[in-house]
């Protein structure tokens, strides 16, 4: 399957999990691409431009991946998403990477915002991992999530 993994990232957590998905996903026999959505000004709510939007034409699969800011969705993730057209036949699956090690510090909000908008565009939700970057965590959850998001192709 064609799948597009693309993601926020401001400071290159995201970005890696991303990579480690694409090399398993190919491994698995897909043609994985990763792409970023960049942003000119401030990474805060309402002082940023979007730079880059990666297309999701022409692929049958995607993974989005953000950071969790402010225990909620990235404001640039949850812009670039609202912007997107229908989704309608992509299989799609979301992640997010955040420091503190529980899921119900704004993970699980971060991942329903995410799913809430790929549903409203007739996106076919296959699956939602966390990556938590504090290091008692780190190691495990990022292994988990990449699994998870492989599994879901
Ligand atoms: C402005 C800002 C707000 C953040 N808010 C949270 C938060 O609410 N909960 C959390 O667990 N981590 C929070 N973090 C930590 C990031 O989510 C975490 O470091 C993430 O892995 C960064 O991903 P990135 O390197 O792809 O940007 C915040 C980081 C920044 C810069």
């Amino acid at each position: 399957m064609k799948i597009g993994i693309i993601v926020y990232s401001q400071t290159g957590h995201t970005l890696s999990v991303a990579e480690k998905i694409r090399e398993k996903l190919g491994e698995a026999g897909h043609e994985a691409v990763l792409e970023q959505v960049t942003i000119t000004g401030e990474p805060a709510e309402g002082k940023f431009q979007l730079a880059a939007t990666p297309t999701v034409d022409g692929y049958e699969g995607l993974i989005f991946g953000s950071p969790v800011q402010g225990f909620s969705l990235s404001a640039v993730m949850k812009t670039y998403l609202e912007q997107l057209p229908s989704l309608a036949g992509k299989k799609t699956a979301v992640m997010v990477t955040k420091q503190l090690p529980f899921a119900w510090t704004g993970g699980n909000r971060a991942l329903n915002t995410m799913k809430q908008i790929c549903k409203d565009k007739n996106a076919q939700v296959a699956g939602s991992a966390v990556a938590f970057w504090a290091a008692s965590k780190q190691e495990k959850s990022v292994a988990a999530c990449v699994d998870s998001m492989v599994r879901c192709f």
